[in-house]
């Protein structure tokens, strides 16, 4: 027989669970902008670099779009120190690379762990997103300062209100890509948007997802004021696919580039393919990273103009570590990363 519901019989702990949630209120995107603004002359060096990489994406410019760095930040000083390295190394091979620095502050979880500086700067689990905020913009500026172009991944739909005037080329990743909520966000966004393949290696979703994104949108989001807002969207033209490999198959050899591409041109959809040489690819050996992006540089030389960008993931340690209090510098705490002589070597190679 069915239990009556009432006050006595009724489960309390979802009431307990929605008692115990707590708000904190955080800047708006208008405020932590005004407390660190861009330049002028900074804002137009930005909207040159996302001109360049838009160039490259629709084959006017033939160099390769190369977005490097660390998996994740989370020490702004080894960042910075990375950067500087990156510019030197950026403006050496500018003839045939544009190298756009991954500023990557939010990183997306297969089941829970650190979510990256913006949720957790000081790596507590408790969270600061006040403070992340800030050092996020505040890192940003500071890296664009040095003349890199910046990539990142956007993940908290409302984080690009607060950072994207910083960044040149943005990701949405394998773990996104299927999001209706992102590709409205990706539909607004000003920037050229790379779209990563699911994590089982489908590319029927980054094609949707190009699809939805390059479509005008109305959504609810947050006003740069702070107040809910329905939020209307252009589409945005400059969205492309990045091949990064699912459960354990790759797909940056010729066969697959080749069938992906088919596919994007089936589709109507832009056919520059962007090869993420970490992750599935790399079997998350950071080391492979230098053989795959020889292999595909290999296929763009004997022709393949589909081919426009390659992403590696580099810092200025080899590997990964897990978090403690002995940390080695400049080494990334998620996937492992290739050192810096190794990155500046293979950049040097290709
Ligand atoms: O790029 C980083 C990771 O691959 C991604 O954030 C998932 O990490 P996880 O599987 O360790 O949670
Ligand atoms: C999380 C990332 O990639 P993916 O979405 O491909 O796993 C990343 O590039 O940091």
């Amino acid at each position: 027989m069915n239990m009556p519901l009432n006050a006595e019989t009724l489960d309390s702990e979802p009431l307990n669970r929605s008692q115990h949630r707590q708000e904190t209120r955080l800047p708006t995107a208008l405020e932590l902008r005004g407390r660190f603004p861009v330049s002028e002359s900074l804002a137009w060096e930005i909207a040159g670099y996302r001109e360049q990489i838009r160039r490259v994406l629709h084959g006017e410019d033939n160099r390769t779009l190369i977005v490097i760095g660390p998996c994740s930040i989370h020490d702004e000083e080894a960042a910075l120190d990375y950067g500087r390295k990156l510019k030197a190394l950026a403006d050496e091979v500018s003839d045939r690379f544009l190298i756009v620095m991954r500023a990557y502050l939010e990183k997306p979880r297969t089941t829970v762990g650190w979510k990256g500086l913006l949720y957790d700067p000081e790596r507590t689990g408790r969270g600061d997103l006040k403070q992340g905020l800030e050092r996020s913009r505040r890192l940003l500026l500071g890296l664009s300062e040095l003349g890199l172009p910046l990539a990142t991944e956007a993940l908290g739909p409302f984080m690009m209100d607060y950072l994207g005037d910083l960044v040149s080329w943005t990701a949405i990743g394998a773990r996104t890509t299927e999001s209706q909520i992102h590709r409205e966000m990706v539909s607004g966004l000003p920037m050229p948007v790379g779209f990563k393949n699911g994590t089982d290696g489908s590319i029927g979703v980054a094609i949707n997802a190009m699809k939805s994104g390059a479509h005008p949108h109305h959504h609810m989001g947050i006003s740069h004021c702070g107040s809910p807002a329905m939020i209307s969207t252009p589409g945005n033209p400059d969205t492309h696919l990045v091949l990064r490999g699912g459960r354990g198959i790759t797909n940056y050899d010729e066969l697959s580039i080749a069938r992906a591409v088919e596919e994007l041109e089936k589709a109507g959809v832009n056919s520059a393919v962007m090869v993420d040489c970490s992750h599935d690819n790399a079997r998350k050996q950071a080391e492979r990273q230098q053989e795959i992006a020889r292999e595909v540089m290999a296929q763009k030389d004997k022709g393949n103009s589909h081919i426009k960008g390659l992403m590696l993931e580099s810092f200025l340690a080899f590997g990964r570590q897990d978090d403690g209090d002995d940390l080695i510098y400049g080494c990334s705490l998620t996937d492992p990363c290739l050192g810096w002589e190794q990155t500046e070597a293979l950049i040097r190679s290709l």
